[in-house]
């Protein structure tokens, strides 16, 4: 079967009656349709990832955080339009709650803040890697899930905060072993876009949607999105400006159409000259097109692109200052960032970086005869007890299959239990690379 979901052709062929009344029902081993099961080889280099990830968070000072993967489908009911409330992932439970799979981590930190109120002492600096759901039409045949890291500051106002975290993701970058000539960050404010729609006098409650209609700017040809921009309400000069201050790349550029006295130019100025200060200046361009296609963005956003300009964007954050206070909770500046599993492995793969991760194991440990398995078994209990890894075999298998598995495991000694050394208190102990075996005393083996 084509792991679409189907039963796979579960038949019950003309078999004896009692097999008819148990349906031979062959199901499909594949996994559904857009999730990934994650074997041994792909677990190592999830492992790798997500290592990394790790390591950087707790480098930088961050605590690690979880939530539950399903959620109140309230918790990610916009009205902006965005693509992530189009491929919700929700449903009906049993209880008749209507519930969703998430489609991203940061509401549910929202949440999780507004609960815990006044006992969380400001700034939080909090980091969660979690499996994030979608539902797509099966057309589309892209993944229904990846999994996220996102790393978010809570109760600091000033943009010293999104400068920590494009470092951090920096830092990322760099222990992979990807540089300023591999990747880098197209930033933004939002605010940019606001100082114009004032001019135009367009109400705050039409930002959010103005910014998620043009956040397709690359994906919608021009001319449907002035479309959706005038149905919006947003009028023909409006429009006009905007397009002609999304396509500046300077700030300087900038600062003559805003003027110097705006707070997306202060916003800027600071980040930049913070960026030199990290060190990370060649990492990151301004480009005023980037607005991202979450609502709730409010101040600073940036995108982690490849300079190939081959592959979707590898990550994206920024400032939501008004996120908690839409969940009725009390106004908290915040910003983040989500950095998904997928595109980065597609880099890796392209720039020849991913890491090479092989299976090994110190010992393997073998019984010469089956009266002396409970002998293996001690023995591998003293190397276990002394933090050295074992595999036991635990059947009795002739010599040739043990010298088999040990290289497939990539073994780097063999113990070998048998009867005359038991005798003695030794062990067999045969050097996997150099050949070279010896017997040694049960309490001397380390
Ligand atoms: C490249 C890729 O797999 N993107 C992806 C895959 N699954 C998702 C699931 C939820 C939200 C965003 C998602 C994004």
């Amino acid at each position: 079967s084509t792991g679409d979901g189907g039963n796979g052709g579960g038949r019950s062929g003309a078999l004896s009656p009692t097999l008819v009344t148990e349906e031979l029902q062959k199901i499909d081993v594949n996994p559904p349709k857009g999730t990934r099961d994650f074997p041994p080889e792909d677990m190592r280099l999830r492992n790798w990832l997500f290592n990394n990830f790790r390591e950087v968070s707790r480098v930088y000072g961050f605590e690690e955080v979880d939530f539950p993967v399903l959620e109140s489908e309230a918790l990610f009911i916009r009205k902006a339009g965005e693509e992530i409330r189009d491929q919700l992932y929700c449903f009906e439970d049993r209880g008749n709650r209507r519930v969703a799979l998430r489609p991203e981590l940061t509401p549910s930190l929202a949440r999780l803040v507004i609960q815990k109120g006044k006992s969380l002492s400001l700034p939080l600096k909090w980091f969660a890697i979690g499996q994030c759901w979608r539902y797509e039409r099966m057309t589309r045949g892209r993944r229904r899930e990846h999994y996220q890291w996102n790393m978010d500051i809570i109760g600091v106002p000033e943009v010293t905060a999104e400068a920590e975290l494009l470092s951090s993701i920096v830092a990322f970058f760099k222990r992979i072993g990807l540089t300023a000539a591999d990747v880098g960050f197209k930033v933004s404010s939002r605010k940019v876009l606001q100082e114009v729609l004032k001019c135009y006098g367009i109400p705050e409650n039409m930002f959010g949607k103005v910014c998620i209609i043009i956040d397709k700017i690359e994906k919608i040809p021009l001319d449907e999105m002035k479309k959706e921009l005038k149905v919006v309400g947003v009028s023909e000069d409006a429009i006009e400006e905007m397009l002609q201050v999304l396509s500046v790349k300077s700030l300087t550029k900038l600062e003559e159409i805003l003027g110097g006295g705006g707070e997306a130019m202060s916003d800027l100025k600071q980040l930049f000259s913070l960026a030199e200060k990290f060190g990370y200046s060649d990492w990151i361009q301004f480009d005023a097109s980037i607005v991202r296609g979450l609502a709730y963005y409010t101040g600073i956003v940036f995108e982690g692109f490849d300079r190939g300009g081959k592959l979707r964007a590898i990550c994206g954050g920024g400032r939501y200052d008004r996120l908690l206070s839409t969940f009725g909770g009390d106004d908290l500046p915040a910003c983040g960032f989500g950095f998904g599993d997928a595109v980065i492995v597609e880099l890796l793969k392209e720039k020849k970086l991913l890491p090479e991760l092989n299976v090994e194991v110190e010992n393997i440990v073998c019984a010469l005869d089956p009266d002396l398995q409970g002998a293996a078994s001690r023995v591998a209990t003293i190397l276990r007890g002394k933090g050295q890894t074992v595999d036991l075999v635990l059947e009795n298998k002739p010599l040739k299959w043990v010298f088999k598995r040990a290289t497939r495991i990539n073994a780097q000694r063999l113990i070998l239990v048998g009867s005359s050394e038991w005798q003695r208190g030794m062990v067999g102990v045969k050097d996997l690379s150099s050949g070279e075996q010896r017997e040694v005393k049960l309490d001397e083996l380390n």
